[in-house]
């Protein structure tokens, strides 16, 4: 099946005098993989389910394809959704759980079980069809959840935060697990998260939401690298932002600079960089790097990330110890003014 391209045109939608989503329109092509990235009580997921029709908009409208499905109950919308809590029915098996939709839809019983096993073994969980859910371990829990969302073969997919019960080493394998049946099923989807590691490991394309509207729209390494704005590059990472003058720019307005591309010492005569200077305020060791607190003479502090296979010198660094940092000018990147849309 061919994927569908989703449009939201200037959508609207306020709880009270509180505006949830503020004229958000977005385009999402054919077979992406979007994600939906921002602070709690963003918009996030008011977004998500308004696509899928549990929530009415003001104003505004939404396109799946050609189908203006604004109006349309969510059972009509050909949308499979998984959620955070999984939402399985713990009293019936797996395969029954996975059946369910299918039935909802009125697909014959030897159909629907033929389906249902196809669907758990796209998920690896073949073997586990006529186990209880409450004898699975979230990690499986959350496959069936899959297998029941893919099993009516929709062609948009809805993700809510559907790994944040997980923990961290099964949830960093479940993204990409995760990203391996969106390629497989050629589907369009959407993916909600507030984790920007998260988001950088499975987009194709990431949306920042704040306060009901996306403040930038990019592929990881654009978002990352090139952020619009002060909270784009907080939000994404640990970022170092400073007035254009403190880094030597003759410009107005900010810089941004992430803690990995400030690196210790003076630099040599050839390169063109940015040069800070000042004292360790605090340094840590966490494994894979060091943190190191630069405190700068205006008392500003930046932050320098050193890889611990190159950070020799560290251990021997103190609080108080005068130290300088450089970045190259390729890795100083002016943010608009403040205040300006994406
Ligand atoms: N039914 C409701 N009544 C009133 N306010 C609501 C309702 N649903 C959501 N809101 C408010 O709308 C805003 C956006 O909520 P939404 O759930 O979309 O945020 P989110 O970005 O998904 O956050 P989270 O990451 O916490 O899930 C929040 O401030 C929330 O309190």
């Amino acid at each position: 099946m061919t994927p569908l391209p989703i449009t939201f045109e200037r959508l609207r939608k306020t709880y009270g005098d509180y505006t949830a989503l503020d004229d958000v329109s977005l385009r999402i092509e054919p077979g992406e993989f979007l994600t939906l990235l921002g602070p709690s009580g963003s918009g996030k997921t008011t977004l998500l389910m308004a696509l899928a029709g549990f929530i009415r908009p003001e104003a505004g409208t939404i396109m799946i394809g050609e189908r203006d499905v604004t109006r349309l109950p969510p059972n009509k919308r050909d949308i499979g959704i998984v959620f955070q809590n999984y939402a399985l029915f713990p009293h019936m098996s797996v395969r029954a759980n996975v059946e369910y939709p299918l039935k909802l839809r009125g697909v014959r019983e030897a159909e629907a079980r033929k389906r249902a096993m196809a669907a758990l073994e796209r998920v690896k969980l073949g073997a586990f069809a006529e186990r209880d859910i409450a004898a699975l371990s979230g990690g499986q829990r959350q496959r069936v959840a899959l297998a029941r969302a893919i099993v009516y073969e929709p062609r948009v997919m809805l993700m809510d935060e559907p790994l944040s019960a997980l923990d961290k080493n099964l949830r960093e394998h479940m993204q990409f697990e995760i990203r391996r049946l969106h390629d497989d099923l050629g589907i369009t989807t959407i993916y909600v998260t507030h984790d920007q590691r998260e988001a950088l490991t499975m987009s194709d394309r990431i949306a920042v939401m704040e306060a009901g509207r996306i403040r930038q729209i990019d592929t990881p390494q654009e978002i990352y690298h090139r952020p619009r704005t002060a909270f784009v590059a907080e939000f994404m990472g640990e970022a170092n932002i400073l007035p254009a003058e403190a880094a030597g720019a003759a410009s107005q307005g900010q810089l941004v600079i992430r803690a990995e591309h400030l690196h210790l010492g003076e630099v040599d005569g050839e390169t063109d960089a940015v040069v800070l200077s000042g004292h360790v305020a605090a340094l840590a060791f966490r494994g894979e790097n060091w943190l190191v607190q630069l405190a700068l003479a205006s008392g500003q502090e930046v932050m320098l990330s050193i890889p611990s296979s190159r950070a020799e010198g560290c251990e021997n660094l103190r609080a108080g110890d005068a130290i300088t940092a450089h970045a190259a000018r390729q890795h100083v990147h002016h943010l608009l003014e403040a205040g300006t849309d994406a």
